[in-house]
């Protein structure tokens, strides 16, 4: 039996007192890639906000990586967040740092301690995402791409059970838009289970998944061809 990464029933999300989504079902299954779409304002990042507890469930129930997001204390939110990889449009680097020690800080904050056993894995992560020989370059020397694929790797290091980006190509052009998507196709054959947030239907159209639709405060799969 496949293991079940996020459920929700009859799930609200709300902004403030604003009800923005309402009457959410949905099963996410360990390994699958799952596309959020709708218009500006439709709830997109919301739904996500949701999702790694940044706005709580107040309305249905959820769990995310076995965590109950209703029952779920202040306190325990980064215990959840240690097990998403969560990557944002605007890649949110550290300026002032190299990217080794922009991965180095997050590693630190999350418990690791052995040097060796740092470097080594700030080594792996960068090599998933073809940024090895980039570990001593500065944020602002990189191109918009290239940041991406270190905030990817930032959310790979500790070997999350869920990747949530949202809009992670958005601020990037169509070919390096491919590139990135390229890296969390990769990622995603690995067995990693990806919820990705997008305006951009051109990449929905050349790697088709599952298509979530965020339309009128509700949630629903859409086919490709109603896209
Ligand atoms: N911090 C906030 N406080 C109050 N209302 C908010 C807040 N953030 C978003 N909203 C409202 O919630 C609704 C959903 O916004 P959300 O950002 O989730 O949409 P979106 O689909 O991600 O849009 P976009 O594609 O423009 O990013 C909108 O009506 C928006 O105005």
């Amino acid at each position: 039996m496949s293991e079940t990464i996020v459920k929700l029933k009859d799930a609200a999300v709300f902004q403030n007192e604003n009800l923005v989504l309402n009457h959410i079902d949905l099963e996410v299954k360990k390994g699958e890639f799952v596309y959020v779409i709708g218009k500006t304002g439709s709830g997109k990042s919301s739904f996500m906000k949701t999702l790694y507890a940044d706005l709580p469930l107040r309305q249905g129930s959820g769990n995310v990586v076995d965590f109950d997001l209703k029952t779920m204390r202040e306190r325990e939110i980064p215990f959840l967040r240690r097990k998403l990889g969560i990557v944002f449009q605007d890649f949110k680097l550290l300026p002032d740092r190299n990217v080794n020690n922009n991965l180095k800080f997050v590693l630190k904050a999350t418990g690791w301690t052995d040097p060796k056993k740092m470097d080594d894995k700030i080594g792996e992560v960068l090599d998933k995402v073809g940024m090895k020989t980039k570990g001593f370059k500065f944020p602002h020397e990189l191109s918009g791409g290239e940041q991406q694929r270190i905030a990817i790797a930032r959310a790979l290091l500790n070997d999350p059970e869920l990747i949530l980006a949202d809009e992670p190509t958005g601020n990037l052009d169509p070919q390096t838009s491919v590139e990135v998507m390229k890296v969390l196709q990769d990622i995603n054959q690995n067995g990693r289970t990806i919820i990705m947030a997008t305006h951009d239907y051109a990449l929905i159209l050349k790697y088709p998944h599952k298509t979530l639709k965020c339309d009128g405060s509700k949630v629903f799969e859409v086919i490709q061809k109603a896209i």
